[in-house]
């Protein structure tokens, strides 16, 4: 600290002379000046209220807290609800406003002579503000019970840093425990049977079948992948090879060989996803080729969440499995791994059993959760150069007789690096696909003039560039439809693989086919399976097109967009109203519903049903809201509207909230302006989101190209405590 009369004006070096902002003298001027943001939506009332709670805790420690502290509070919180799990004091003297983000583009400004947040820190000395942090009640190195952490330059809620050191330790454990592979003849050959042998020598390395290998003796292993690289294919892979290996060792005739395993994700969506490939993948596998020919039961199809495995409580934060209650299992593998915050992390390795294995699949390109913490992404940081060492490489040959480039190979490389895969070539889209090709430029940030040129023109099968030209109703009507006409060849005739793909649709297919497939009223007759099978064929239906938008409000936010989208959809007579219940109306579940078993990215298709009876016993017509069944059954859950707590509609979605989903046609709506969230991360998230036809609604020129040259950096120290 400064002392008991120290202000923030000994912190600073030069300040311009006029005209001066008027910096804040003393904590209560601090915090004065916090209320201003937290008005104008700068930060979060909590981030004041966290600044508010660390002065009078320091004051009821004989500590006068001076206006740095009370500043640097309110931005550490207001950073981790931008989903960094720390903030670097010196980042923040570097670049004030790119690490805070502060003011928030296109929001009001402040009063005259109110200072902007580079005036307070960016001529800072980051040292003397590290030096005051160190010597203040309200920080320790962790080993206190302080409020905050500094860990080097890193300023941590407390919380937030045991979590990283939570799952640091976690992962380190079981980097250092590696699975002891006497004799790797078994693994060879189940490998061999699993993936064939003809790439082995020359060509490039089949990265699956090394991906396997790494991952067969590591306790924690790492495999990363953009869309269609095979995640799903070669954890199936993995796990008939594992179980392989367990049939071959099994010591007791008779015994239960198998190792018990999990599958989980994040989101329902994601759990339901993954189930649904699985289920194929597990289906084609040689199980009978492979020594000790394991059952087809030994490798599961079911994923749940991991807030459902783990049992998680209401209204609590603690799971039902933790250190005491380990989870029974001996291999869990998570999916969608990029979408897990360091909170959900932390809980998963306070339950995993030590000797369990951990494997974690995701794209590392992808958006990062949207609380805080980005672990896959710093777990992937060196991926791309893979630096195995050689003698990992030497290993990896002898068992997989794929021999690794040279410039994949680092005789420094760290721990960790031997535990990571990353999967190179996508099967999903060929070479002349725009959405692989899109996506590869989104991610290199280079989004060329010839590209651009390219789908303007309809130069890719898949891709539809729109732009909003003198039509005020150009993104609604594109919703209506899914503009076929605006696609090569209008959509029609294209083939992927031998497989024909039927040409883009808008929502208004989901809502002729409720119309069109609904079943006779039956009066007789009081089964439900012709309703069922009809939900179904609507929410399949509703999967084939979807509208994803980078910002909440304004025009073309989801706010903006869902109301004229329902207009549009109105007037074109496919739905009877344009606010409320009514049937065709498609609702995505915010919050996690535990009684309803419902969470938070579920959706569901409100129908009309006549289950129903009135006075005089015949059907009456009553709105439910039909959402698929959690189990991946392919079955249906009929939930009344008013039972729904948090929802809301869903013609358009945030880019975030569809992460995990993947849709037949995706519309990726660029808005008219930059803003904070708009980067490549998310630009990439939402155009891999479109499986088989992307359109790109471009609202202004320029700001897609922009966007693509930012990319999210999350402030984290997991990687360096991996190092
Ligand atoms: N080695 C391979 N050879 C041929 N086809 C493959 C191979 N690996 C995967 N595929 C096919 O590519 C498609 C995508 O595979 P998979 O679902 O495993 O990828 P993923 O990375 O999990 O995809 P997602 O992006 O959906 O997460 C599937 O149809 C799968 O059968």
């Amino acid at each position: 600290m400064t002392g008991e009369s120290g202000t923030i004006a000994d912190l600073f070096d030069a300040v311009e002379p006029e005209p001066a902002p008027r910096l804040p003298q003393t904590a209560a001027d601090a915090l004065a000046l916090l209320d201003e943001w937290v008005e104008r939506d700068w930060i979060r009332a909590l981030d004041h209220a966290f600044a508010t709670f660390v002065c009078t805790m320091v004051r009821e420690q004989g500590e006068q807290p001076v206006a740095m502290l009370a500043l640097l509070s309110a931005m550490v919180s207001h950073q981790v609800g931008r989903g960094h799990v720390c903030l670097d004091v010196r980042h923040l003297c570097r670049a004030t406003e790119p690490t805070l983000v502060l003011p928030p583009e296109g929001v009001g400004s402040l009063p005259e002579n109110s200072p902007r947040p580079s005036d307070l820190f960016a001529s800072v000395d980051a040292d003397q503000l590290i030096g005051m942090l160190g010597q203040s009640c309200a920080v320790s190195n962790g080993e206190q019970a302080a409020p905050l952490v500094l860990d080097g330059s890193r300023l941590y809620l407390r919380r937030f840093w045991r979590y990283e050191q939570a799952i640091a330790a976690g992962i380190r454990t079981r980097l250092d425990n590696r699975v002891a592979l006497t004799d790797t003849a078994p693994l060879k050959t189940a490998l061999d049977t699993l993936f064939g042998t003809e790439n082995d020598s020359d060509g490039p390395p089949d990265y699956q079948k090394v991906a396997c290998a790494l991952a067969a003796r590591n306790r924690f292993s790492v495999i990363t992948g953009g869309p269609g690289t095979g995640k799903t294919t070669t954890v199936v892979n993995l796990l008939a090879a594992l179980q392989s290996m367990a049939c071959e060792s099994a010591e007791t005739a008779g015994a239960n060989p198998y190792l018990r395993i999990r599958l989980s994700a994040p989101t329902g969506k994601a759990a339901a996803r993954l189930s649904e490939s699985i289920g194929g993948a597990v289906d084609r596998l040689p199980l009978e080729s492979l020594p000790g020919a394991p059952d087809k039961s030994a490798i599961p199809t079911q994923v749940t969440t991991l807030h459902r495995m783990l049992g998680s409580r209401p209204g609590s934060r603690s799971f039902r499995h933790n250190e005491d209650n380990p989870l029974p299992l001996d291999i869990l593998v998570i999916d969608e791994a990029s979408m897990v915050d360091v909170d959900l992390m932390a809980s998963v390795f306070a339950a995993l059993p030590d000797k369990a294995r951990l494997i974690m699949l995701g794209d590392k390109d992808q958006l990062a959760s949207v609380d805080a913490g980005a672990v896959l992404g710093e777990l992937c940081q060196r991926a791309e150069g893979a630096h195995y060492l050689p003698q990992t490489a030497q290993w990896l040959q002898a068992v997989t007789g794929c021999q690794l480039p040279s410039e994949l190979l680092d005789s420094e490389g760290l721990a960790l690096d031997q535990a990571v895969a990353m999967l190179r070539k996508s099967y999903r889209f060929d070479e002349h696909s725009g959405i692989g090709v899109l996506a590869s430029a989104t991610n290199a940030g280079q989004l060329s003039r010839e590209l651009i040129g390219q789908c303007r023109n309809q130069g890719f099968e898949d891709v539809a560039w729109l732009t909003g030209e003198n039509d005020m109703g150009w993104l609604a009507n594109h919703a209506l439809t899914g503009s076929p006409e605006r696609f090569h060849s209008q959509g029609m005739q294209r083939v992927v693989g031998t497989a024909p793909v039927d040409p883009p649709v808008g929502y208004g297919h989901y809502l002729k086919l409720i119309r069109d497939r609904k079943p006779v009223i039956d009066v007789e007759a009081d089964g439900r399976e012709s309703w069922d099978a009809w939900a179904t064929e609507v929410l399949a239906a509703f999967n084939r097109f979807k509208v994803l938008c980078a910002l909440r409000q304004g025009p073309f936010g989801v706010e903006g967009l869902n109301h004229d989208i329902a207009g549009r959809l109105h007037s074109a007579g496919l739905i009877e109203r344009t606010d409320g219940w009514y049937a065709g109306r498609p609702v995505l579940i915010t919050g996690n519903d535990y009684n309803l078993g419902l969470m938070n990215g579920d959706i569901g298709i409100t129908l009309s049903v006549p289950w129903d009876r009135n006075d005089a016993g015949e059907p009456v017509e009553t709105l439910r809201v039909a959402f698929p069944s959690s189990d991946g059954s392919g079955g249906v859950r009929w939930i009344s509207p008013s039972r729904l707590q948090s929802m809301e509609t869903v013609y358009a979605m945030t880019v975030h909230k569809s992460q995990g989903s993947e849709f037949t046609h995706a519309c990726l709506v660029i808005p008219d302006r930059l803003t904070p969230v708009l980067t490549r991360e998310l630009v990439y998230t939402g155009i891999t989101r479109a499986r088989h036809w992307l359109s790109l609604a471009v609202c202004q020129d320029g700001v897609l190209k922009e966007a693509v040259g930012r990319s999210v950096i999350r402030a984290s120290g997991l990687a360096g405590l991996l190092a």
